[in-house]
């Protein structure tokens, strides 16, 4: 892999491509041309060839991508060809729906640890886990070798679960609060928030009902 900074705009096309890639081969495609591949993607061939550039040399001129070997391949590049072990803060309805959901560990995300502080809430059993109280973090992310954490609190209550994960050594946080967190420098953040994407949907209908 170059060492050069892959730019995150790069990453996310990745993730794109290894999805798409994931039908194909579920439809039963072995080898895809590039514009085929570019065209189910909506970006260009020649932004695939950059994207995949960054880790190597793929594909054969004249017959295109190996459908399997580019999806490990790039599933290596990103580092999800092995299992991550995560927590997950706050088991209220979204943290009960992702904790229930079973494409987490179908993609070698393991939740391992569910986190609440509310009283009621804690010794219950949610999808084969218990609810463990939040100040417990550091031993369990100690003993069950947890990377990353999920906060889903109420976003007053963000902070506080991010201080907990940092306190416990997690070095990678997904944010579905709607709270922007401080972390260390040495802390990955993403944020992860629907009505970014409701926002967007919105504007775009109401610049063309302003064009009509
Ligand atoms: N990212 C998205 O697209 C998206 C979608 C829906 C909801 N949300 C957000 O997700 C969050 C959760 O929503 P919800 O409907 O599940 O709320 P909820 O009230 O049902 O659940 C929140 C849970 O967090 C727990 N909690 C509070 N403070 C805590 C702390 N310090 N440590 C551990 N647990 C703590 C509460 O006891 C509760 O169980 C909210 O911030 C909401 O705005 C985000």
């Amino acid at each position: 892999m170059k060492s050069e900074h892959i730019p995150r705009a790069t990453i996310q096309r990745l993730a794109l491509y290894v999805q798409v890639l994931e039908t194909f081969r579920r439809e039963g495609s072995e080898v895809l041309s590039s514009e085929v591949l570019a065209k189910a993607c909506n970006v260009n061939p020649s932004q695939i060839r950059k994207d995949l550039a960054y880790f190597g040399e793929f594909g054969v001129r004249g017959v295109g991508y190996f459908v399997q070997d580019l999806i490990s391949s790039i599933k290596q590049a990103l580092g999800v060809d092995r299992v991550w072990k995560a927590a997950l803060v706050g088991v209220g309805n979204l943290g009960k729906a992702l904790l229930r959901h079973q494409d987490f560990p179908r993609r070698g995300f393991h939740i391992v640890g569910a986190f609440d502080c509310d009283p009621f809430k804690i010794g219950e059993e949610v999808s084969g886990l218990e609810v463990i109280c939040s100040r417990r973090l550091k031993e369990k992310v100690e003993e069950l070798d947890i990377e990353i954490g999920l906060i889903t609190t109420p976003p007053e209550r963000a902070q506080r679960a991010a201080n907990y994960l940092v306190d416990a050594g997690v070095r990678g946080i997904i944010n579905f609060a709607p709270a922007r967190i401080n972390v260390p420098e040495t802390v990955y953040v993403e944020y992860v928030d629907f009505f970014h994407h409701l926002y967007a949907v919105a504007f775009n209908l109401n610049m063309d009902n302003q064009d009509r």
